[in-house]
Parts: structure tokens; sequence; C-alpha cells
């Protein structure tokens, strides 16, 4: 972890104390900062009141300068993916949201893993290669790297590899999130997680130096990772994968979808899963023996089909998810003991 490549000089000439001001003039530099953006069209559960501060991530020079207005400003910054994992209050979110989609989302292959430093991501950005029938590979025992910046989302990291005949990402078919969003959280499911390919991630740290963190030093866990701890803000990852046959990857991905979509309300807006599983236990078969199946607050009801999501059924309020948050962890506690732990991040004003 002690591979800090360049750390960003602050530029304190700013004589200014408001930040209103202030960042007119990062918007004047071209730099897409959007005032009171309403939340709900960044997240998957459609809630959530305005972010003062809104900035898609675009390129590093540009974040580079938005994180330092917002040092200078003293403005607190929070991160995002995809939404696929929020509940955000419906007074919004105080201060700067920086988002991770479309506008940072390449993705290509590498034919090595990159240095673990600045001068490795940069080369990386400049060299990758659209398809695998370039890398000429021999053999399935080869590693084949993809590389994939942090707006990314999972199911075109996936597709990308699966449609090259790569194997290693088709559990990730069918993830709302990012790629950000699935090393921040080692997003997994049916039995693979994202610790399982991804081998070196580049970040920022919270005094905005860039960071390496490489193979164990990731430290992965269950819906963890050294960057809940570090704060950091990932910027790109590596992930290691090899070559497979098209049939059986295609037949993966074909079943992988079928069990979802018969078991998950995906036809609702939700945050997927909104708790962890508890150590020995089912979240989804704890609330529904304890009779919650349908349990609603507004428009926020625990799923028919899954109770373990708590779906926005009639355009909820972020107050009726947690309301049903709360009711089912009470419930739960009382019939079997057991505390449910929240997967959901809970964010803003409340
Ligand atoms: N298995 C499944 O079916 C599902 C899985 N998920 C998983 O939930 C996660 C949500 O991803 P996504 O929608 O993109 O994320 P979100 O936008 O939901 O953000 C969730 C949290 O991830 C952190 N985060 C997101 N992007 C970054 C980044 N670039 N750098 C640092 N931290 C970041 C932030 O944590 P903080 O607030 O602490 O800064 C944020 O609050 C993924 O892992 C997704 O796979 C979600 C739904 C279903
Ligand atoms: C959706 C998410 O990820 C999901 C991921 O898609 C699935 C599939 O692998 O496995 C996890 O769900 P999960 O723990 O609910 O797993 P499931 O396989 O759906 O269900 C577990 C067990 O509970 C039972 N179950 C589930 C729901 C329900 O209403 N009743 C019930 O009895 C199922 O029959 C199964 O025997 C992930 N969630 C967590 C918190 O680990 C997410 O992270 O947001």
């Amino acid at each position: 972890m002690d591979n800090i490549e360049e750390k960003i000089v602050f530029n304190n000439e700013n004589t200014n104390n408001d930040p209103k001001t202030a960042v007119n003039s990062l918007i004047d530099k071209g730099i897409n900062i959007r005032l009171n953006e309403e939340m709900s069209q960044h997240c998957t559960y459609k809630v959530g009141g305005p972010a003062d501060y809104f900035y898609l991530v675009d390129n590093l020079e540009n974040l580079k300068d938005v994180l330092e207005w917002a040092k200078e400003f003293d403005v607190d910054v929070t991160v995002i993916g995809l939404g696929s994992n929020l509940l955000i209050s419906d007074k919004g979110i105080r201060g700067l949201v920086i988002a991770f989609a479309e506008n940072f989302s390449r993705i290509g292959f590498l034919r090595a893993l990159p240095s673990p430093d600045f001068d490795g991501l940069i080369s990386a950005q400049e060299n990758l290669i659209e398809s695998a029938d370039l890398l000429e590979i021999e053999d399935s025992d080869e590693d084949v790297y993809i590389y994939s910046e942090a707006g990314a989302p999972l199911k075109e990291l996936s597709k990308f590899a699966t449609n090259n005949s790569m194997t290693g990402l088709e559990y990730s078919c069918g993830i709302p999130g990012s790629v950000g969003g699935g090393v921040y959280m080692n997003a997994g499911a049916y039995g693979r997680m994202t610790a399982d390919t991804c081998v070196q991630t580049y970040y920022l740290s919270p005094e905005l130096e860039l960071k390496v963190a490489s193979g164990e030093e990731q430290e992965f866990a269950y819906r963890e990772s050294i960057f809940h701890k570090e704060h950091g803000i990932i910027l790109a990852s590596i992930f290691k994968v090899n070559k497979g046959e098209q049939d059986l990857i295609n037949s993966m991905v074909a079943d992988l979808t079928n069990r979802r979509n018969a078991s998950q309300p995906l036809e609702y807006p939700s945050c997927g899963s909104v708790f962890k599983r508890p150590e020995g236990y089912f979240a989804g078969k704890l609330i529904m023996d304890s009779g919650l199946k349908g349990f609603r607050v507004g428009g926020a009801e625990v799923s028919e089909k899954h109770a373990g999501f708590i779906v926005n059924v009639d355009n909820a309020k972020a107050t009726d998810v947690l309301a049903v948050i709360k009711h089912v962890q009470e419930t739960v506690k009382k019939d079997h003991g057991v505390d449910l732990e929240t997967e959901v991040r809970i964010i803003g004003e409340w």
C-alpha cells in the first residue's frame, strides 16, 4: 500500500470564501457541475432529494480540480456509482456528489498487468485493446487482463469479457452497479465475487494522493474492501480472466439470468438486497418467516417475490423505505433473535 505515486498539489490562491461563487470559475472552465441535482434520477430506488452540487466524473484533471475546490471550501464529498445500493434521503445531500458513470467508463484488454503507479494508470488508458483477437491468446492457462474505469456498468464489463470468449466475469452479467461500486462493495452473486478476478485498483486517498492496491492489499471480504477503511475514491481496476469456451460461457450467462429473473423483483425500483446475509441465515428467509412479505409503509413494500428486497411500488419516499427497514429489523430481532445489518448505504440529510 505504499505505492504513492503522485500527490496533487493544492492551489490556495482563492481569496473568496463562498463555494458557490468559486464553483462558477470551474463551470466557466467547462467542468459540468450542476446545482440542486435531483438524486432520484441517479439511483435505482428512484427516491431522494437534491444534491447541492453534482459532478459526473469525465477525466482525472477535472476531477482533481473539483476535489481541490471541495477541499478548499470544506464542502462535504459523497461518492456514488450507478446508485444501485443507495437509499438517499428525501431532503437530499448537502455538499458535493461525485458520480462515476458513463463519462468515465472505458473498458479494454491490456497486453500485461500495468505497473502499480501513476505511469501504469496512464499507460493502461493509452493502450487499450478492443478485441481479444488482437491478443492472439494460445490457451486457457494464459492470464488475460481487462482494464475498466470506475463508471463502467458491471454488466458491460461482463459483456465485454463474455463476448470475447473470456471466462471469470459471467456472475456479474445481471448486477446493476458500476465497477467502482462493485470493487468498493466486493459485489457478488451466485457464489462468485469481485475479489475472484480483481487484481489491481487505482484510487485516490482523502489526501488526494493516487494510490494503488494490488492483489491481497485490496483486503476483500464479504461486501468489504480496503477502500472502506481508506475512504478511497476508486478510479479504475484491472481484472484477470482466461480464455474459455464460448458455448459454456453463453449457457452460464443464460442460466444466471434465468435464476435472477425467477427469484428477484426486477420489475420494481429497488436497491437489491437491503440486508447483508447474517451468519448462518438468509435475510430473505427470516423476513418471510416473520410473515412480512407485503408489509407496506406508503409506497414501499417488502417484496412478495423475494423478502430480502424492499421495493418502491408506488412513488415511495425515502422515509417510507426507512420505516419498512426499521420495522423489519425490529420484527426479525423479536422473532428470531437475529440482528439484520443493512447492506444498502443510507446517505444524505435525514
Ligand atoms: N448482487 C446484486 O444483485 C446487486 C449488487 N449490488 C451491488 O451494490 C454495489 C453498488 O454499485 P453502484 O450502484 O455503482 O454504487 P452506488 O452508487 O450504489 O454506491 C454505493 C457506495 O459505493 C461507494 N462507491 C461507489 N462508487 C465508488 C467509487 N468509484 N469509489 C469509491 N467508492 C465508491 C460509495 O460508498 P461511500 O458512501 O462509503 O463512499 C457509495 O455510497 C455494487 O457492488 C453492486 O454490484 C447492487 C444491487 C444488486
Ligand atoms: C441482490 C444482491 O445480491 C444477492 C445475489 O444476487 C443473490 C444471488 O447470488 O445472493 C444474495 O441474496 P440472498 O442472500 O437473498 O440469496 P438468495 O439466493 O436470493 O436467497 C437465499 C435463500 O433464501 C431463500 N429465500 C429468499 C427470499 C425469500 O423471500 N424467501 C426465501 O426463503 C431462498 O430460497 C434461498 O434459499 C445476494 N445478497 C446478499 C446480501 O448477499 C445484492 O447484493 O444487492
